[in-house]
């Protein structure tokens, strides 16, 4: 199977199918709904909740056996009921109209799957296995879930409600990096898990307040030299300096799997041999082009 594209749709208020109306229809009508969809479930028995959502007016139940009409003006479709011939069926209208299906029973008919997700709003992680393994997907989640701060959602917040003021505050690209670190690491984070978002929000104001007094941080140069070939052979300090490098010096045998560790707004230098073979003015040279470009990180993927 080719790679599935992962994206976040935006459902709010657009008509979604699914046909079907056991268990796992509820499972993802649930979902549904949370993202403000308006779901139209088609089936002629369904669940008690769903039974209790179509009463509150949350959703739309047709009553009947499905036929094509239903999928009238559907953005997608989600094919499940206990029926394979059927999802099937419901799956090629869904293509011949050019609307993304979901078959619950069928991982590599279906045109998107639907994800394991871990829900810090407006931070989402979603686990997808591609259909090979939908339970290790969902075992994973809960992994996650112990691991990610029940408060992420509220900093995620908080750092969407502040980022203009953050980028006038911190117009210089490094400042605003070194700001988000504080943002992440510092005492915010720890005001919002102790439940005191007012407080939370006036050290942010604080600290943006005096963001301009901050002097620029040192022009410094880190050397990964060696640079293993295999990524799993960095050290943690190794992969440290990558993710805080503004600017990558590189010669042409370090290859993107270790390049793909570094922040994707980092600049990139590549050294032509000519200028490897001569390490007494190497970093000169190095310093030389990155001049003012805050923290830099030189890989060598062989001793010059
Ligand atoms: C292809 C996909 C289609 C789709 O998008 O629905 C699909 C297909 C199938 N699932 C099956 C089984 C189970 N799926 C779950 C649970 C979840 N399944 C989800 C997604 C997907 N499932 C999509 C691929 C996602 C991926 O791979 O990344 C999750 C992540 C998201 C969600 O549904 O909301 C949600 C976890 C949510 C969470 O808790 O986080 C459980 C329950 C459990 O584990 O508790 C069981 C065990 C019950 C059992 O074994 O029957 C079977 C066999 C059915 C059979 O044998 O009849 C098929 C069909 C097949 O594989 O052929
Ligand atoms: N994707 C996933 O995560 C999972 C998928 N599955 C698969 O999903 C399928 C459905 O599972 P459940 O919801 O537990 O089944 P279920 O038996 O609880 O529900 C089936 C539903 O399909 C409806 N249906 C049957 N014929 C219909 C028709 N002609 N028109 C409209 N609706 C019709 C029934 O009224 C019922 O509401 C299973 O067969 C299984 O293969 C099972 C577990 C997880």
């Amino acid at each position: 199977m080719t790679a599935l594209y992962p994206l976040f749709a935006d459902l709010d208020g657009r008509p979604v199918l699914i046909v079907g109306g056991g268990a796992v229809a509820e499972r993802k009508t649930r979902a549904l709904l949370h993202c403000g969809a308006a779901v139209r479930v088609g089936a002629p028995r369904l669940t008690r909740t769903l039974r209790a959502w179509a009463a509150e007016g949350r959703l739309a139940h047709l009553a009947e056996p499905y036929h094509e009409g239903w999928l009238e003006s559907a953005w997608l479709v989600i094919a499940a009921t206990d029926d394979r011939a059927l999802n099937a069926r419901v799956k090629a209208a869904a293509d011949a109209r050019r609307i993304l299906a979901n078959v619950v029973d069928d991982p590599a008919l279906s045109s998107f799957q639907v994800p394991a997700i871990v829900d810090r709003a407006p931070l989402t992680i979603a686990i997808s296995s591609g259909g090979a393994a939908p339970v290790l997907a969902r075992r994973l989640r809960e992994r996650l879930e112990a691991l990610f701060d029940p408060a992420l959602g509220a900093l995620a917040r908080l750092a969407g409600d502040h980022r203009a003021a953050i980028r006038t505050a911190c117009p210089d690209h490094g400042a605003r990096r070194r700001f988000y670190d504080w943002l992440h690491d510092g005492p915010v984070l720890a005001q919002l898990r102790a439940g005191e978002p007012a407080a939370a929000e006036r050290t942010l104001r604080a600290r943006l307040d005096g963001a301009g007094e901050e002097s620029p941080p040192a022009h410094r140069l880190d050397w990964i030299d060696p640079c293993p070939a295999d990524p799993g052979q960095l050290t943690l300090h190794q992969l440290r300096l990558l993710n805080e490098a503004d600017v990558l010096v590189h010669d042409a045998g370090v290859g993107e799997a270790v390049l793909s560790l570094a922040r994707r707004d980092a600049d990139r230098h590549l050294l032509d041999a000519g200028e490897r073979k001569d390490p007494g003015t190497l970093r000169d040279k190095i310093l030389a082009r990155c001049a003012g470009r805050g923290n830099t990180v030189a890989l060598i993927s062989q001793p010059a």
